[in-house]
């Protein structure tokens, strides 16, 4: 069942800047989706129109099947928001913050709900503690903790783990696939490519607010992945043999190095053959290794082949 779905949603600003240039995107149930972007692409500006805060200029925006606009406060009640900057009452205790989301909500008070909320991340022993006293991280916990306050079935976390040391991301992570586990859908926005390849399900990515792609992260890196191996000969060579031409070989470092690119998907890769070729050359080799192109390297080529479409 799709949770969120987008169509042809635009947003042009009061300044006559469009962020969005027809957007359609659908979200399926207890998925994680990861929105990559470079600055300005359009992440928050896309999280803001589906949670109702800003208004797309036109197209429109379902969650749960209601419409964003028309059917606001059904929609909303869906949506948990991490924003992206921390904004809380600096001297109202965790606990007490976290039960006021709920109330904003309408909903009645549960403060067994609360309590399992903030032992699921780790701030149970703080919930006497007033919010000013806490560190950055925990202070990223009480924002998670109050977008779950109304149990969400959507939760958007926009950049949850910029400024937070690497041991903290983990845990978010961690937290991330806990409330995936509960049957939460979610979307996260992100710098860090290393955190989309870790615990998205599904990769988007965005740029001039437009999305280039969107695709299962596992066949996104076997399609677009290529590895390369580089082979260290014995001796350097000049040119390739006309016996190795059928072979994409490149020759590096003045003839010390050959590299062979291949592709991850294919069923066979051509080395054996090629090893085999080299041998008959009588082209000695000395070692071999392999390099694997990563998500951010895919990403960056795709932002890259953008921006020169559009010179
Ligand atoms: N209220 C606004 N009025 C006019 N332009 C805006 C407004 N909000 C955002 N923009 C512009 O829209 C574009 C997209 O901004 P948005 O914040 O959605 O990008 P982003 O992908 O979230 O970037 P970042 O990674 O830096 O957070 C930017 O060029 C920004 O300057």
């Amino acid at each position: 069942m799709s949770m969120v779905s987008i169509r042809e949603a635009r947003k042009i600003y009061d300044g006559g800047f469009e962020a969005l240039k027809g957007v359609d995107l659908t979200i399926e149930q207890g998925e994680i989706l990861a929105l990559l972007g470079p600055n300005g692409a359009g992440k928050t500006t896309l999280i803001s129109a589906i949670c109702g805060i800003t208004q797309p200029t036109s197209g429109t925006i379902e969650v749960g099947g209601h419409d964003v606009v028309r059917d606001y406060r059904a929609a909303r009640r869906l949506i948990g928001l991490v924003p992206q900057e921390i904004n809380l009452e600096p001297f109202e205790k965790v606990f007490n913050t976290v039960r006021f989301s709920r109330g904003l909500f309408g909903l009645p008070r549960n403060d067994a709900l609360i309590e399992q909320v903030l032992r699921k991340l780790s701030l149970w022993d703080k919930r006497d503690t007033p919010v000013r006293a806490l560190s950055g991280g925990m202070k990223r916990r009480v924002l998670i903790a109050k977008a779950l306050s109304h149990e969400p079935r959507v939760l958007f976390l926009d950049e949850p783990t910029a400024g937070v040391d690497v041991e903290l991301r983990r845990d978010m992570w961690e937290i991330v696939e806990e409330l995936r586990r509960d049957g939460v859908t979610i979307i996260l926005t992100t710098h860090y490519i290393e955190e989309a390849e870790a615990i998205a399900d599904r990769i988007g990515v965005i740029n001039k607010g437009q999305i280039l792609l969107v695709e299962d992260k596992a066949s996104l890196m076997a399609r677009m992945g290529r590895k390369e191996l580089r082979i260290e000969l014995d001796d350097p060579i000049e040119t390739l043999p006309e016996a190795l031409s059928s072979f994409a070989l490149t020759i590096e470092d003045e003839g010390r190095h050959l590299v062979y690119v291949y592709d991850t998907g294919a069923q066979r890769t051509g080395i054996a053959r090629l090893m085999t070729a080299l041998g008959e050359q009588g082209i000695v080799v000395r070692d071999v290794s392999t390099a694997q192109s990563s998500l951010e390297e895919i990403f960056v080529g795709l932002v890259a082949d953008q921006q020169e479409g559009a010179a």
